[in-house]
């Protein structure tokens, strides 16, 4: 993929991602496409491949053949430090937050705002990063009651808020989010809704994995199907539905008729 046959709008985009863990073909000929402020879902059923094409585009692992360009050009991500410092950012399942640190240290974790070396040691500046946080809470929409508790004192919901704000904060040009309702209630799912929806209104592009069908149909603009390692489908919203997703997913409509280059 030449680096200017990329549209100017395009974020991310893969040709041919593929990934084998020895025999298994996890992820085949992956061509995807994600634009500036859209909303993307990623659809499919248990092994379908949707968690090994993100750990390619975050640079957890490096994809056995294919290309991944971003913003603009060819790229191959070292590892996931790379990845995030070109400015895609994800929230995994497992949500890496430290459970005995405040907010604040949360959402600096290994970015820790540096008030001033004192030899070896640094002092780090706690009342930047506690008013950053107060900023980034702000704009996405967080609302967590006490900035000075611990995560081990949280509920999953306000964890998860505080993964996807940390998110937000840093991620510069991709957001993605692995499940991020899964574990949560109905309450809690619907304040990171809100959050999905801040972002949107932000101009953040985002790729969001799911499996429940209303919160894609309220929060993405696109869905993008996974079945057996290959993507299957590429939906524009207003032309599909629930039922047509599901075919897709179930494999009872097979994506013959998805056309190479369609994205
Ligand atoms: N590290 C690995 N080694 C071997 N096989 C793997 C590895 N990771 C994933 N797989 C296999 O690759 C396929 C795709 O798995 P993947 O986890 O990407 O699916 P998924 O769509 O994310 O599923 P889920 O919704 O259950 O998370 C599955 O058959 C899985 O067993």
């Amino acid at each position: 993929m030449s680096d200017h046959a990329m549209g100017h709008d395009v974020v991310l985009e893969t040709r041919g991602l593929t990934k084998r863990y020895g025999g298994v073909h996890a992820l085949e000929n992956a061509n995807f496409v994600i634009r500036k402020g859209e909303h993307v879902a990623i659809m499919g059923d248990n092994g379908a491949g949707k968690s090994t094409f993100v750990r390619q585009i975050t640079g957890v692992e490096q994809p056995t053949s294919g290309e991944i360009a971003f913003d603009g050009s060819v790229v191959n991500f070292d590892g996931p430090l790379d990845a995030r410092r070109r400015g895609i950012e994800a929230v995994f399942q497992n949500l890496a937050l430290a459970d005995d640190l405040d907010v604040p240290s949360n959402l600096f974790l290994g970015r820790e705002k540096i008030k001033f070396n004192l030899g070896p040691f640094s002092i780090l500046d706690g009342k930047g990063m506690r008013e950053a946080t107060l900023q980034a809470l702000k704009k996405t929409a967080v609302k967590i009651p006490n900035l000075s508790s611990t995560i081990r004192h949280m509920s999953g919901g306000q964890r998860q808020c505080v993964a996807i704000a940390r998110t937000a904060t840093f991620a510069s040009k991709l957001i993605i989010m692995d499940e991020p309702t899964a574990a949560l209630g109905v309450q809690e799912t619907a304040q990171v809704e809100n959050i999905v929806r801040t972002l949107k209104n932000n101009g953040e592009a985002l790729i969001l994995i799911s499996h429940n069908m209303r919160q894609v149909f309220d929060l993405v603009d696109r869905i993008v199907v996974f079945r057996r390692g290959r993507i299957v489908a590429n939906l524009n919203k207003s032309e599909t539905d629930g039922q047509d997703v599901v075919a897709y997913i179930t494999g009872a409509k097979t994506g013959a008729e998805f056309a190479e280059g369609a994205l």
